[in-house]
């Protein structure tokens, strides 16, 4: 019976219908918007129409369904819920012709499946980011608990960032392998490469591809336990559990799961102790066949002062690198970029902008963030005219030189009258609180500093917290004209003391 949509299709009626008798009407309602994707392994796959519904399935449900499920497939099976918001749309599923066939499941959840997915025309809106492997392949053997019993009751969320899906990643030539891997480690975790270590410069994708990897596995396998983690808090993290006496809590925490993600591991390098913490952490989970993905700037034999026998394990499995995107690649992100944050801009203006930015594709992004807030605050039509304007700030014409996030918070807090101290205290006053965001935000648009680190120069802030400051200060820049001329003032104080200096 595994691997046969049909077979789950069938059983799913006969549970909802037989479990309808006895629910409340609210519970009924959740039940009514869901549909039957596949069954993979021993894995349902289930699919609702938004995040409440999944997790109210998932938490008040979950017990009485896999058993029903059970029962009905006579063998114990496990329930994995995703979110498909087409479903809401839909309307609810009466139970009879409603259902849709597997074959239109399978099409509408399939922008994730395989690995490739086609360049330059996927501007829609991110769909549930799930799909399924081969079928009939083994799920890996999750340490999870069994049918019936509540599931993540004891573990931490994975802290994943919402926006890095599969679906919102555009594949090209530069990243075709680095992606397909990524989704071939998701759907047979542990089996497929071990480890799987991405390298690349800055900006190119490599984060993205580690969140990714955790919400698909987290959508195959709703008991997978996964973390994420940059090299630098697995060292703040390993530091103060020994100064706190905590070693077995660090322990569970990074050995306990079934994917651990690990981050710029570059930032490993010089640090002996947690290297050779990593090092046992890393036996851990290899030997127990979990999955261990890494990133780092370098390949792993230029990571000149990492221990050998730890850039060895890197070797074990399968090392890919992401390259540059090519002008094509670059001008399909851009597009789809505009349509995830719905920003107007033609294609003449992205091509441009496409063309003008060519090596970070973050600095791309805040490219086009900056001409379509520009517009907006003007009330002026994106066009290339207002492009080139704009941009003629951004682009460095020849050899820019290096940013420091000293500058930036230096003439951050002279710009708005304020003391480092300021900057990096904990005073949540208005103005304090956006000079600090902007100063955050430029740090991450003009320096290669990874979240953690920018997080530290501030008093030792949390990534996530620098995190919300960029969100936040992109906003902003597009509602308050101030903001806008306020990060474009900095921006060219900084770059011209760069040049100057
Ligand atoms: N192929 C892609 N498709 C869509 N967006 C992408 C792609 N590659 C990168 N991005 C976007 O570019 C930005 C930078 O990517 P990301 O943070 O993953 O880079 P990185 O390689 O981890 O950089 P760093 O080493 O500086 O941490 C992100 O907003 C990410 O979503």
């Amino acid at each position: 019976m595994p691997g046969e949509p049909d077979a789950l299709s069938a059983t799913w009626r006969l549970v909802r219908d037989s479990l309808d008798q006895d629910l409340p009407p609210n519970h009924r309602v959740w039940l009514a918007y869901s549909r039957p994707v596949t069954l993979h392994g021993n894995t349902a796959i289930i699919a609702v129409r938004d995040d409440f519904t999944r997790t109210q399935l998932e938490t008040k449900l979950r017990p009485r369904l896999e058993d029903a499920l059970s029962r009905a497939l006579g063998e114990s099976v496990r329930l994995a819920v995703t979110v498909e918001p087409s479903l809401a749309l839909d309307g609810p599923d009466d139970g009879d012709d409603g259902t849709p066939s597997p074959e239109e499941g399978e099409s509408r959840t399939s922008g994730t499946s395989g690995g490739v997915q086609p360049l330059g025309d996927d501007d829609e809106p991110h769909r549930s980011g799930l799909a399924v492997g081969p079928s009939g392949t083994d799920a890996f053997a999750l340490s999870s608990a069994p049918p019936g019993q509540p599931v993540r009751a004891d573990t931490e969320p994975p802290r994943l960032n919402p926006k890095y899906l599969f679906d919102t990643f555009v594949i090209g030539s530069s990243n075709r392998f680095a992606h397909a891997a990524a989704v071939a480690v998701s759907e047979a975790p542990g089996k497929a490469y071990n480890p799987l270590l991405i390298y690349g410069d800055s900006g190119l994708g490599k984060t993205h591809l580690l969140h990714a990897i955790g919400h698909y596995v987290r959508n195959l396998y709703a008991n997978a336990r996964i973390r994420y983690v940059s090299s630098e808090e697995f060292t703040n993290d390993f530091i103060n559990s020994i100064r706190d006496d905590k070693a077995p809590t660090f322990q569970r925490r990074y050995r306990d799961v079934d994917v651990l993600l690990v981050d710029d591991i570059q930032f490993l390098e010089n640090k002996e102790r947690t290297q050779e913490e990593f090092f046992h952490t890393f036996n851990a989970l290899h030997n127990a066949n979990k999955q261990i993905v890494i990133s780092s700037d370098r390949p792993p034999k230029r990571l000149e002062t990492l221990e050998d026998r730890l850039r060895n394990r890197f070797e074990w499995g399968l090392i890919t690198d992401i390259q540059p995107p090519d002008l094509e690649t670059r001008i399909a992100i851009l597009r789809k970029k505009a349509a995830q944050e719905r920003l107007t801009a033609p294609p003449e203006v992205l091509e441009f902008i496409a063309s003008k930015i060519q090596t970070n594709i973050r600095e791309l992004e805040g490219a086009l963030i900056r001409v379509t807030a520009f517009a907006s605050l003007n009330r002026q039509a994106v066009d290339l005219a207002l492009a080139e304007i704009v941009l003629k700030d951004l682009i460095p014409t020849g050899g820019e030189p290096e940013i420091t996030a000293g500058q930036i918070m230096a003439q951050t807090s002279s710009y708005f009258g304020l003391s480092m101290d300021d900057l990096c205290g904990s005073s949540r006053s208005r103005v304090l609180v956006t000079a600090r965001q902007i100063a955050m935000y430029l740090c991450r648009e003009l320096t290669d500093l990874s979240l953690p680190k920018i997080g530290q120069q501030f008093g030792g802030r949390d990534h996530t917290t620098v995190m919300h400051a960029d969100r936040k200060i992109r906003q902003l820049m597009a509602e308050r004209r101030s903001v806008y001329n306020q990060v474009t003032e900095l921006t060219n104080r900084i770059k011209q003391q760069a040049r100057s200096s």
